[in-house]
């Protein structure tokens, strides 16, 4: 993002409190906004609404939601109300990057918390009343048709703006005020919140790399409205702080999943000895040590036990893969003529078994549950040869699974 110069504010955005914040355990923020209401930026199956589904799962709850349109009215509404609101702040595909209605929205209003932010990627999906029929239009807000042109003109469709969002064009479209060849575009929420309608296509934004931050935050009404230049400083500045959180929580997972891949890259030479030596690689009884050594673990370490020997037998199924597929090349290739020693592999396997179980302890008590937001990153962390994309996806699938035992007091 080019860098935006960052004006002392009038009133420092209350900065100090911000950093205390950051550099508390996410976890404690998140306790404090448990249930909480939070007034939400746009309508039930916006973007916001999407992304708030992922800040909710995170901490595996759902907030008392108030959806409250623009920018403007989300923030009145919230700092009447002294708490949360939930608003987009950035997008990647904007100049400058910032969000101009939020721009206007924080002339009059400040941030005075920064709770916790959420970095999602912008899928726009065409949603339809029947499954193939031609299509002539497609209704949108303006904004998001501006996101779609390549689309509109790949397919020659004419655009119907609807200014009150994406959610009234699929409330229009649901409602038949549109005709049969009429689509309505939006974020893939809509599903959930307009079931009638038939999801056409999903992915459709010209921009791959089309990604919106938003930001929790407590709102302070200003005592005088600033100047647009002065807004943008604080919204570049609030920006900024939303982008350390994202940041510390990806690097957090990151050294979860290089672990979780360090495990996988030991396969390579325990296949070799298993090859050289002529045996099976399935052990079971081996496995059976692997796992009661992790549901220990788990157990001192306030992890449910339930979702960890999923996810750990999930790794040994994994790992069972990488070294079929080794053996199947060696058939034809030879077996390389290179030492492995398993007693010795096996105590690199303990160590980054007990390794992976306490930073996923760490990243969830700092920074909730593992959600689809960290998938991306997973899937290019695990690099090890011989594993395929499913095997990916059924890892992430049971790693995101895992969870802390509420009300549990560790024990190592
Ligand atoms: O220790 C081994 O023999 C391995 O192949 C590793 C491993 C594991 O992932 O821990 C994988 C498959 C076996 O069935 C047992 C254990």
């Amino acid at each position: 993002m080019p860098s935006l110069p960052v004006r002392p504010l009038e009133k420092p955005l209350k900065l100090s409190f911000i950093s205390r914040l950051l550099a508390l355990p996410a976890l404690l923020l998140t306790l404090t906004t448990q249930g909480a209401p939070v007034y939400v930026q746009a309508g039930p199956g916006s973007f916001n609404h999407a992304a708030l589904d992922l800040l909710a799962a995170r901490n595996h709850m759902d907030y008392q939601r108030f959806y409250s349109g623009t920018p403007a009215h989300t923030y009145t509404s919230a700092a009447q109300a002294q708490t949360w609101a939930f608003s987009a702040l950035a997008n990647s595909t904007i100049e400058g990057q910032l969000v101009p209605a939020i721009v206007d929205a924080m002339r009059s209003y400040q941030v005075t918390e920064l709770s916790a932010a959420v970095h999602m990627p912008i899928e726009m999906c065409v949603f339809g009343l029947n499954k193939t029929g031609k299509i002539t239009h497609a209704a949108s807000h303006p904004a998001a048709l501006k996101q779609i042109a390549r689309w509109l003109s790949a397919h020659q469709l004419q655009a119907k703006p609807v200014p009150k969002g994406t959610n009234e064009a699929a409330r229009l479209l649901a409602a038949d005020q549109f005709d049969q060849n009429t689509v309505a575009v939006g974020s893939c929420a809509l599903k959930a919140v307009y079931p009638e309608l038939t999801l056409r296509e999903t992915g459709i934004q010209d921009n791959a790399d089309n990604h919106t931050l938003f930001g929790l935050m407590k709102m302070e009404k200003r005592p005088q409205p600033i100047s647009e230049d002065e807004a943008r400083s604080a919204l570049a500045h609030v920006v900024d702080q939303a982008n350390v959180l994202i940041n510390t929580r990806t690097d957090s997972a990151k050294a979860l999943f290089s672990h979780i891949n360090q495990r996988l890259a030991q396969m390579q030479p325990v296949a070799l000895f298993k090859a050289q030596k002529h045996r099976p690689i399935e052990d079971l009884s081996r496995e059976a040590v692997v796992l009661s050594k992790a549901l220990e673990q788990a157990q001192q370490q306030c992890l449910d036990t339930g979702s960890v020997k999923a996810f750990f037998q999930a790794q040994m199924d994994a790992a069972k893969a990488i070294q079929y597929r080794y053996r199947a090349q060696w058939l034809s290739e030879g077996v390389p003529n290179q030492e492995a020693d398993l007693t010795q592999l096996r105590n690199t396997l303990n160590q980054l078994g007990a390794a992976i179980l306490q930073t996923l302890t760490t990243h969830l008590a700092q920074h909730g549950n593992l959600t689809t937001e960290l998938k991306p990153v997973f899937l290019a962390a695990l690099n090890t040869d011989n594993l395929t994309v499913q095997d990916k996806q059924r890892l992430y699938q049971a790693l995101q699974s895992v969870r802390r035992v509420e009300n549990c007091q560790a024990t190592d």
